[in-house]
């Protein structure tokens, strides 16, 4: 059988303390083709993130196993490239040097100087921050360092772009805005996406697929939802579209009826 571009097949978690274990994530399988943009939805503390640092390669799966195109994902690569909620950027170097940083990384052989250049702008044009290319991050709003996070990752020319919450800390008007640049980028580049969100338009107006999760210990995969709206995607005009409500309905469900958080006690 032919095996997708991003296989995790029966992965299961726990992390062990002591004599506690906390099983976390239980028999998690997924296939991922290429250029697909899945979003992994679930409630707080049910092993999203968990999930996404096994692919990243910053986690090692108790059982199971990850392949990237084939080969075994067992540590942290420039093929998967991760957008965290909150950046990741170095304080002491502009918007440029955090992008170049990366491409002189993992170009350092196969572009010159110039070509390394033109391809750190190139990314940086693609998120709208070439005007702000040489402020540090300090000096950029919230909304602006994801941009860079997004364009640094972007310029590793990563196989999976693995976004860990990336607007979560972003008021609603900017998020708006970085979805929709996202959409942009997505429709133009192809990426094969796993993003992690909490917010359910988010969601469906990104993915072609959502993967939702149920409650932990032991989190499984509940459903999956193929989300059958067209591309290119119009925010206004899906307000009164039915495949769009009638998705979002489909989600909610899952996340408020069949699969409630129960807050411990
Ligand atoms: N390094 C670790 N060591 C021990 N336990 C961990 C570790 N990382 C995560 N966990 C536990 O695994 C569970 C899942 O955490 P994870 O961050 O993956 O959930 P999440 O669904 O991403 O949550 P949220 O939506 O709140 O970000 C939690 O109980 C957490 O405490």
């Amino acid at each position: 059988m032919a095996q997708s571009f991003l296989t995790i097949q029966q992965v299961d978690k726990s992390f062990t303390r002591g004599s506690m274990t906390n099983e976390v994530l239980k028999d998690i399988s997924l296939d991922v083709e290429q250029g697909e943009f899945i979003s992994i939805i679930g409630h707080s503390g049910c092993g999203k993130s968990t999930l996404l640092n096994i692919v990243a390669g910053l986690t090692r799966a108790t059982k199971g196993v990850v392949f990237l195109e084939g080969a075994v994902v067992d540590e942290p690569g420039p093929d998967r490239a991760v957008v965290f909620q909150n950046h990741s950027l170095l304080p002491w170097l502009t918007a440029y040097e955090n992008v170049a940083l990366a491409v002189d990384k993992v170009f350092a052989r196969t572009k010159s100087k110039a070509e390394r250049h033109d391809w750190t702008m190139r990314q940086i044009e693609l998120v709208n921050m070439a005007h702000a290319k040489d402020r540090r991050p300090s000096e950029i709003s919230g909304g602006m360092k994801q941009r860079i996070g997004i364009a640094r990752a972007l310029a590793m020319q990563p196989k999976v772009l693995l976004l860990d919450e990336p607007f979560g800390a972003l008021d609603a008007l900017t998020r708006t805005h970085l979805q929709d640049q996202v959409m942009q980028i997505q429709a133009e580049l192809n990426n094969t996406v796993l993003m992690i969100t909490h917010d359910v338009d988010e969601a469906v107006l990104l993915s072609d697929r959502i993967v939702m999760m149920t409650n932990g210990p032991s989190a499984r995969i509940g459903e999956i939802l193929e989300v059958p709206l067209e591309r290119p995607r119009k925010r206004l005009e899906l307000v009164s579209d039915r495949n769009y409500i009638a998705a979002r309905a489909e989600v909610l469900k899952f996340l408020y009826e069949r699969h409630r958080f129960v807050e411990a006690a």
